[in-house]
C-alpha cells in the first residue's frame, strides 16, 4: 500500500480529524437523525487488491485488474488510482497529493498487466511533483502528473457550500433500483438484459442516486446529477494517501455521462475518457458516503467536459475534479 500511520491532509479548508461526520455530529441527537448504517468489516477489494500495486524496481510497479467495464477497455478510475499509488511511493512520508493531471492516451488492454514508471520531477521545499508513465504493449496508456504538498495551514479559506441533499440512509443504492425495475411484468425484454446485465457488475463501488431516474438516461434534464458515493467494503481510517488514491478510483465513475443528460434522444456510441484532473483539499474518507455533485458546462465537437465535487457528510468540500472526454452518439431507440 501507499504509506501506513495515521496521517492528516491539507488541514487549510477544515482542520477537523479525519472522517465524514454527519452535519448533526458532536451535537446531541435528535429523534430525525437518520441512524448511521455500519459497514460490513470486509476490506475494500480496492485495498487488497486493486491499488496495492507489485514493485517490480525501483520507481517501476505492476497494477492489475478487477473490474472492467463492459467496454472492454481498462476503467481510466483505475489507471489513476494506480498511477497515483506508483507516484505517492516516491515522495516523503509528510507530503500529499493536492492534484493530478492525466491524459489517457490509448486504450487500456484488460487481458495483461499495467506497468507504472515514475519519474521523480522535482523536489521542492514546499511542493513536489512526479510524472508516471502508464505502460501496456510497451507504449503509453496514460500520462499523469501528480503535485504533492508538505501541510501549511493558511488563514485564506473559503469553499462553496455543498447542496442540501436527502442522506444515504433515506435513499437507495443503484442496485435496490435496478431489482424495483426488474420487478415490473411488463418491462422490455431487453432492457431487462442489460439490467441483469448491471447488476452482475463488480464495481467495487456503491452509488445511491439523490435523483433516481436521472441514472436511467431517459429523461431530459439540465447536465447536473448528485450521488452518495463511497468504497464497497472496509478501509478505514489513517492513511490519507490511500483514501486519495480511491477516490481517484471512484472520481471517473457515472462522471462523463453527466454531458448526456440534456440529449435523452442520443446515447453514446463510444465514450472514453479523455483527460483528467483532480485537487485533493482536505481529509476526508473513501470508504464513507460523499456527496459527487457532477455539472457538465459544456459539450460540442463530439466532446464533454464535466466538473465535479465531492463532499464530505458535514458539508467539507474534499475534492475538485474536471474531465473532457470523448462523446460519439447516435438516435437512441428506447
Ligand atoms: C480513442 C482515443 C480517445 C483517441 O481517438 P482517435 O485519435 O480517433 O483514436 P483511434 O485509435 O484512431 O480511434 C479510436 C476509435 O474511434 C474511432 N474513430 C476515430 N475517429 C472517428 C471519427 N471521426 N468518427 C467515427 N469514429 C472515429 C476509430 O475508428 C476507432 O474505433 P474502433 O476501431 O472501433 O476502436 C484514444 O486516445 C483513446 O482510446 N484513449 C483512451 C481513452 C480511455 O480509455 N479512457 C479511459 C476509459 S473511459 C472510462 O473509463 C469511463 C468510465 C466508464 C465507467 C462508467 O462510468 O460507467
Amino acid at each position: 500500500m501507499v504509506e501506513t500511520g495515521m496521517k492528516g491532509v491539507g488541514g487549510s479548508v477544515c482542520p477537523s480529524p479525519v472522517g465524514n461526520k454527519s452535519p448533526n455530529s458532536g451535537a446531541e441527537k435528535s429523534p430525525e437523525e437518520p441512524k448511521v448504517q455500519f459497514k460490513q468489516d470486509l476490506k475494500s477489494v480496492l485495498v487488497t487488491s486493486v491499488l496495492n500495486l507489485e514493485e517490480l524496481d525501483v520507481d517501476l510497479y505492476r497494477g492489475t485488474h478487477h473490474w472492467v467495464p463492459r467496454t472492454q477497455r481498462l476503467f481510466g478510475g483505475q489507471i489513476v488510482g494506480q498511477a497515483l499509488v506508483a507516484a505517492a511511493k516516491s515522495v516523503n512520508d509528510n507530503l500529499y497529493a493536492h492534484s493530478l493531471h492525466c491524459y489517457f492516451v490509448r486504450a487500456g488492454d484488460p487481458k495483461v498487466p499495467v506497468l507504472y514508471q515514475v519519474e521523480r520531477t522535482r523536489n521542492g521545499r514546499s511542493f513536489t511533483v512526479r510524472s508516471v508513465k502508464a505502460i501496456q504493449h510497451g507504449q503509453p496508456i496514460l500520462i499523469c502528473q501528480a503535485s504533492f504538498q508538505m501541510i501549511q495551514p493558511s488563514p485564506l479559506e473559503h469553499q462553496f457550500t455543498m447542496p442540501v441533499v436527502p442522506q444515504p440512509e433515506d435513499l437507495s443504492t443503484v442496485e435496490e433500483l435496478i431489482r424495483i425495475h426488474l420487478s415490473k411484468p411488463d418491462l422490455a425484454e431487453k432492457l431487462r438484459q442489460g439490467l441483469n446485465k448491471l447488476l452482475a457488475n463488480e464495481v467495487p463501488i456503491e452509488i445511491k442516486p439523490v435523483q433516481p431516474k436521472l441514472f436511467s438516461n431517459f429523461f431530459k434534464a439540465v447536465p447536473k446529477k448528485l450521488f452518495w458515493v463511497r468504497a464497497r467494503g472496509y478501509i478505514g481510517e489513517g492513511n490519507m494517501k490511500l483514501h486519495c488514491c480511491v477516490a481517484a478510483y471512484v472520481s471517473d465513475y457515472a462522471f462523463l455521462d453527466t454531458a448526456l443528460l440534456p440529449s435523452p434522444k442520443y446515447r453514446a456510441q463510444f465514450s472514453a475518457s479523455l483527460d483528467h484532473a483532480m485537487w485533493f483539499h482536505t481529509t476526508f474518507r473513501s470508504d464513507e458516503w460523499m456527496l459527487y455533485e457532477c455539472e457538465s458546462p459544456w459539450a460540442g465537437g463530439c466532446r464533454g467536459l464535466v466538473q465535479g465535487r465531492l463532499w464530505r457528510r458535514d458539508g467539507v468540500l474534499a475534492v475538485s475534479c474536471s474531465q473532457e472526454g470523448v462523446l460519439r452518439v447516435k438516435l437512441s431507440k428506447l
